[in-house]
C-alpha cells in the first residue's frame, strides 16, 4: 500500500511575484531558484520559448533534488516563465531603461500577449505535465513623461515585458483579455488544471488552516 504524501510544492523560481501569487492562493510553495540560464535558449516562436524555459527550469530543480537523500514523497516541482509576444518579437526583461523607454514608446495604444509557460513535474513518479497560457494585454496611451517617469522607477527592468499588472504600471494597462495571474507571471487556473492531470486538487496545497 503506499503511503500517502500530503503534496507540496517546490516552486524553482526567484520571483517574488510568483511566490505572491501561490501564498495569496493558500499555497505556501518552498522556493528553489534553477538558476537557468535564459539566454542560452532560443525557439522560432514565444509561446515556444516559455514553454521550453519554464520545462528546463523544473527538470534542473528536480533533477538537483534527485541527488539528494530527500524523500520524493508528495513533492510537485513547479517551473514557469514569461515572455510577451509583441508584434513578432519575443520581449523578456529590458535590458537597460533605455530599452524599457522605447519599448513602451512602441507598445503605447496597443496590445501584446504575455505568454506563461508551465511545468509541474511530480517528483516520485517523474511525470512531468506543462501548459503554456496566454493573455492579451491592452496598454495605455501613455504619454512620453508617463514613461519616463515609470522607467526611472526601476520596475520595467525587473519584469517580462517590462510591464506589470499588479503593480506601478497597472494604470497603464487598459484591459486583458483572459488570466490575470498568468500576466503577473503564474496561472492559478493552469496550475490547477496541470494538478488535475495529476489527479491531485488544488485544494490539498491549501496550508492547513485553511483545509477543512
Ligand atoms: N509583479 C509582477 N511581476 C511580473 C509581471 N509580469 C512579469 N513579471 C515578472 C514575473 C517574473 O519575475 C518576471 C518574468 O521573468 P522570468 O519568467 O524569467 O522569471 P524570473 O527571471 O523573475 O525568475 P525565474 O527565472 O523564474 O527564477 O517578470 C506583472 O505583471 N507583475
Amino acid at each position: 500500500m503506499y503511503a500517502h504524501h500530503a503534496p507540496s510544492i517546490i516552486l524553482a523560481s526567484a520571483s517574488p511575484a510568483r511566490r505572491k501569487l501561490l501564498s495569496d492562493a493558500g499555497i505556501d510553495a518552498e522556493i528553489l531558484v534553477s538558476g537557468v540560464d535564459e539566454e542560452s535558449v532560443n525557439a522560432n516562436r514565444p509561446e515556444t520559448l516559455c514553454g521550453v524555459l519554464a520545462r528546463m527550469k523544473a527538470h534542473a530543480v528536480a533533477d538537483r533534488l534527485k541527488h539528494t537523500e530527500r524523500p520524493a514523497g508528495g513533492l510537485l516541482v513547479l517551473g514557469c516563465d514569461s515572455l510577451l509576444a509583441f508584434e513578432g518579437q519575443a520581449l523578456g526583461k529590458p535590458k537597460d531603461p533605455d530599452e524599457a523607454f522605447h519599448r513602451w514608446q512602441a507598445m503605447r495604444g496597443k496590445s501584446g500577449v504575455l505568454h506563461t509557460g508551465h511545468c509541474l513535474i511530480k517528483l516520485a513518479t517523474g511525470k512531468a505535465v506543462e501548459r503554456v497560457a496566454s493573455t492579451v494585454v491592452h496598454f495605455a496611451d501613455v504619454s512620453d513623461d508617463e514613461i519616463e517617469t515609470y522607467v526611472a522607477s526601476g520596475e520595467p527592468l525587473h519584469v517580462a515585458g517590462s510591464f506589470t499588472l499588479d503593480g506601478l504600471s497597472s494604470p497603464y494597462v487598459d484591459r486583458i483579455e483572459g488570466d490575470p495571474s498568468n500576466v503577473i507571471g503564474l496561472s492559478l487556473p493552469t496550475l490547477r488544471g496541470l494538478l488535475g492531470e495529476l489527479d491531485i486538487a488544488i485544494s490539498a496545497l491549501w496550508r492547513t488552516n485553511l483545509k477543512a
